[in-house]
């Protein structure tokens, strides 16, 4: 029996005579922290792209969970289990941080029953709680009435990452969570994520700072070029001569 909550193979994706996807193979272990590294314009933000929707390849197939995920919107891929925290952080600045994280807590409640209202005042007590336990979880319960719009970058994307979480993801997509954060922003984010590791989520990070990379992750797929030109533990992608010259042309991770 496989352990693999996403399977994708042979994806291929062109943009007019640009191969952008070129035969991509890749599966991630349920549970695992899975990371995907390679230099600009490897194809990674592409491979992320066709796993919520955004792009549809044009050959391939990708398996979520035991069912299909091509041709399928990405609310529905929302609704099915994945959630995505972007390089920008996608939030509503105007609202306050509760009022944030309790969007997503309804939507996804909205979306996974159909409720009569004494059963949705119920639940909006329970949601709460989880909106409550959530920011607790990441440090932001001193900034829940905050104006989100006057938090820092790091905040904000920790913000999102709640966003997140709160929908009970079984697959979190990570694009670049620590892109433009300080050292210290960057190592609570690292913390972070690896406390929230014990929720047991499935996470796949796109991420160019190496000690993010591999602090976190149990294996790494490096891409190159559109396609996968390697795949190992942190150690293996390490030592590997092919990952040493594709990559960084010869300079040592
Ligand atoms: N919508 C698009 N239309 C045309 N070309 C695109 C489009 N999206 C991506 N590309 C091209 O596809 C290739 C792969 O881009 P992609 O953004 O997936 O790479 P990446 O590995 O995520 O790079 P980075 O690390 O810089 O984010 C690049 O050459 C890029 O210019």
């Amino acid at each position: 029996m496989t352990t693999d909550i996403l399977s994708i193979s042979g994806v291929g994706k062109r943009f007019g005579g640009l191969r952008a996807l070129d035969d991509v193979n890749l599966n991630v272990k349920k549970g695992s922290i899975h990371a995907i590294i390679g230099p600009n314009g490897a194809g990674k933000s592409t491979l992320l792209n066709c796993l919520v929707g955004r792009i549809i390849p044009d050959q391939g197939t990708v398996t979520f969970d035991g069912g299909s995920l091509l041709g399928h919107k990405p609310h529905a891929i929302n609704q099915a289990g994945i959630a995505r925290v972007f390089q920008t952080p996608e939030i509503f600045g105007e609202l306050t941080v509760m009022e944030n994280v309790m969007i997503p807590a309804f939507a996804k409640h909205d979306g996974a029953f159909r409720v009569n209202a004494w059963q949705r005042a119920r639940e909006r007590g329970a949601v709460r709680e989880e909106a409550e336990h959530i920011l607790d979880d990441l440090n932001l319960w001193d900034q829940r009435d905050h104006i989100v719009n006057s938090m820092s970058r790091g905040d904000k994307r920790r913000l999102e990452l709640a966003m997140c979480l709160v929908q009970h993801p079984k697959l979190l997509l990570l694009d670049e969570p620590t892109a433009g954060m300080s050292r210290a922003d960057t190592n609570n984010t690292v913390d972070l994520l690896k406390k929230i590791a014990e929720r047991g989520i499935t996470k796949v990070i796109i991420e160019h700072d190496m000690h993010v990379v591999f602090s976190l992750a149990e294996k790494v797929s490096v891409m190159a070029q559109g396609t996968v030109i390697a795949e190992g533990s942190p150690e293996e992608i390490k030592a590997s001569e092919t990952v040493q010259e594709a990559y960084l042309g010869g300079a040592h991770l």
